[in-house]
């Protein structure tokens, strides 16, 4: 029986010639019907100057067409963008054994471990992560810099706080490319301490070590956020990959001083389905190791609902989705995972009332 530490420590296999089996990838069931990797697309997705007179528009053509854009001009100090990495990689450069004295518990996700959409995939992604979602990051980063805790904390407060003034401009941007306002969403202009306003999801620090085969390895399989949207930071080795119908696998080459967006389920939800979200993945390299962050922005808490915006829908337009409140949608996705969306559309039979006993 392997040790815990052999088990999800990626960081162990490093050294190694050639793929184990178990991190071998054929594609299985979730997205499978995606073509594992596309021919050479010399496409990209757009770069959006938020300093654009137009960036409204520049904006809503992104998202409609990608569910995805890479912003420069973002406001975001390149010096924390540039700590924040440095933090991840001085993580993940511990050893194994000091790494999982910070493993999530089995209850939270919060903390070091593989990624959380494993449990969906036969095959092991060849990444590590940790994740923090509440204030308990704070006791791990205890245990893993008891000197200088303070210092690493202050980097994830600061981080957080440019992120959430971020991706509240971007929704308010993007919104307005549909034709509404946060004030046409009943729950998203509540006051600041409103427990309901759309809020923290969580930071997801993901590391991608060098692979001695990345063609047949996944780095973090192919999925969506359950997000409003996800604002990604990458380090200069790419690997970040998006998916759309007519052009496949679309690598996002890393631009210094970019940031990618990913819109999410609940944004995909709000629209009515007019902007899609994105199906996205990250490929491993086979001589850099790689660090993403990605700012997970999530919806709102307890028992508001989250449904397509009325404007949106139109008078005589019909509701593509059933309101969900974020933890029903969570929950849907963890045991449905790929199909989470067509388990709440209205106009999926399977759905109906006389389907559900
Ligand atoms: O590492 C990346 O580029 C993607 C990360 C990601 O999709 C996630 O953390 O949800
Ligand atoms: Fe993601």
């Amino acid at each position: 029986m392997p040790s815990l530490a052999e088990e999800i420590c990626i960081g162990n296999l490093v050294s190694l010639q050639t793929l184990p089996d178990s991190f071998t990838w054929k594609l299985t069931t979730a997205y499978s019907d995606l073509p594992p990797s596309s021919a050479t697309v010399e496409e990209s997705i757009p770069v959006v100057d938020l300093s654009d007179p137009d960036v409204t528009t520049l904006l809503g053509n992104a998202c409609k067409t990608w569910g995805a854009f890479q912003i420069a001009n973002h406001g975001v100090p390149q010096d924390l963008l540039d700590d924040i990495e440095s933090l991840s990689k001085t993580l993940f450069d511990m050893p194994a054994e000091r790494k999982l004295e910070a493993a999530s518990s089995d209850k939270g996700v919060s903390g070091y471990g593989e990624p959380r959409i494993s449990p969906f995939f036969e095959k092991k992604m060849w990444s590590e992560g940790f994740t923090i979602t509440d204030g308990s990051y704070h006791n791990h980063f205890l245990t893993l810099w008891p000197h200088d805790h303070t210092n690493y904390c202050g980097i994830i407060e600061a981080y957080k706080a440019e992120m959430e003034k971020l991706a509240t401009r971007l929704l308010s941007c993007i919104l307005g490319s549909l034709g509404v306002t946060v004030d046409d969403i009943e729950w998203a202009h509540m006051p600041e301490n409103s427990e309901s306003k759309v809020g923290f999801g969580a930071i997801r620090l993901n590391h991608y070590p060098v692979c001695p085969e990345p063609e047949r390895a996944m780095g973090l399989a192919a999925h969506t956020d359950s997000t409003m949207l996800t604002i990604l930071h990458q380090s200069n080795t790419g690997g970040l990959q998006v998916f759309r119908e007519e052009s496949g696998w679309v690598t996002v080459e890393p631009a210094p001083g970019t940031l990618e967006v990913n819109i999410g389920d609940l944004f995909h939800i709000l629209s009515n389905g007019k902007i899609p979200s994105v199906v996205h993945r990250a490929k491993v390299n086979q001589t850099r190791s790689r660090i993403s962050i990605a700012y997970l922005w999530g919806g709102p808490a307890g028992d508001v609902k989250i449904a397509p915006i009325s404007k949106i829908v139109g008078p005589v337009g019909s509701s593509l989705f059933r309101p969900v409140t974020w933890k029903e949608y969570l929950q849907i996705k963890s045991e449905v995972f790929d199909k989470a969306l067509d388990a709440i559309r209205t106009d999926n039979p399977s759905n109906s009332p006389s389907n559900v006993l």
